[in-house]
């Protein structure tokens, strides 16, 4: 393989388990850890580099001692944040999380500012508006993840009440990644066959509804914290796309312009993914029901830019 290199930085709960995931799936050459938390970037170096070499991966895992040694990364993921606490809604961290963001750009923009920006803090929308403004960067150079994870989701809840279709399932949702995003059943199918036609409306209903709730039914759960191993394995899926140019469409947050009616604002679309980030918007076909709910979506995501606008970007 051409030598790639990945960079993370916030090595918590998403960031070291994107790391291992990335190590263990031998994605990329080199994956550099960045966190303030100097001792755990030293564990999670140690830990996952051992567990790289117990597996005989050809990726080398490394520790980040300041910016410069983002220099020549192919790729940047940013999972630096606070996560939300049982009783928060994503947007609750907003400005605490615009805050770090802005920081992390600049590193970004002095040392590597020819790499593809993958955004995983939330709330997610915004976090890639505020990348995007701060960085000055082209749209196709910084993108979000959720689609997959909430796609993801959506896959899990019709597995659960269809009770067959295992690794044949395919899910679309659409929107913010945010309590207004729009699970869409009429593209979602098992081996092929759009669920309409396997399940009934209440049925549907039900899993739209649990799709829409599926981060904070971890976080309640969790009681600390918020979900991980789909993040991050979802987050590996558009790292191997954009790294290998494998052209694969994917949902992906990024900043409209004009597609599906919106511009200025940050929605999950689907992309196509290669080499230099998003070289695709795809533009589905969506009913009059379909435009709604994701307009409403949309609009939970230009209330968060207007107030980062106005409380963040004009002080
Ligand atoms: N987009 C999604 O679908 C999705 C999924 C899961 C989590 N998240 C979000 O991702 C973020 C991280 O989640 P987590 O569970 O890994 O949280 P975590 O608390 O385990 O890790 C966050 C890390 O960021 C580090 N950090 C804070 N400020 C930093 C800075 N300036 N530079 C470098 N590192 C810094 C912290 O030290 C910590 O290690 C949260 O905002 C969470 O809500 C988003
Ligand atoms: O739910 C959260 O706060 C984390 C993340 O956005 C998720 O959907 O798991």
């Amino acid at each position: 393989m051409i030598n790639k290199k990945v960079s993370i930085i916030g090595v918590g709960h998403v960031g070291s388990t994107l790391a291992y995931t990335l190590a263990h799936k031998a994605v990329c050459t080199e994956v550099v850890l960045k966190d303030i938390r100097e001792n755990i970037v030293q564990a999670m170096t140690l830990d996952i580099s051992q567990s790289a070499n117990a597996a005989k991966s050809h990726t080398v895992v490394k520790a980040a001692k300041d910016g410069k040694d983002l220099e020549n990364s192919d790729i940047v993921v940013i999972t630096a944040g606070i996560p939300r606490k049982p009783g928060m809604s994503r947007d609750d961290l907003l400005l605490t999380n615009a805050k770090i963001m802005q920081g992390v750009i600049e590193d970004i923009k002095k040392y590597a500012s020819n790499a593809i920006i993958i955004i995983v803090s939330n709330p997610l929308d915004a976090m890639v508006y505020t990348a995007l403004k701060t960085s000055g960067f082209p749209r196709r150079q910084v993108l979000g993840m959720a689609g997959i994870l909430d796609s993801a989701r959506m896959s899990h809840f019709i597995l659960e009440k269809i009770g067959f279709g295992a690794g044949q399932i395919e899910s679309s949702v659409m929107g913010g990644h945010g309590d207004a995003m729009v699970p869409l059943p009429k593209y979602s199918t098992v081996a092929g066959v759009p669920i309409p036609e396997l399940l009934s409306e209440k049925d549907i209903n039900e899993i739209i509804e649990k799709t829409k709730n599926g981060g904070l039914q971890i976080v309640k759960l969790l009681e600390s914290g918020s979900a991980y191993y789909a993040p991050a394995y979802a987050t590996s899926l558009m790292v191997e796309a954009i790294l290998n140019n494998k052209k694969k469409i994917y949902p992906c947050a990024v900043y409209l312009e004009g597609e599906y009616g919106y511009k200025d604002v940050v929605g999950g679309v689907p992309v196509m993914l290669g080499s230099t980030g998003v070289e695709k918007v795809i533009e589905l076909n969506l009913n009059e029901e379909e435009k709604n709910l994701f307009k409403k979506s949309i609009s939970s995501v230009e209330t968060l830019i207007n107030v980062l606008e106005e409380k963040f970007f004009n002080i």
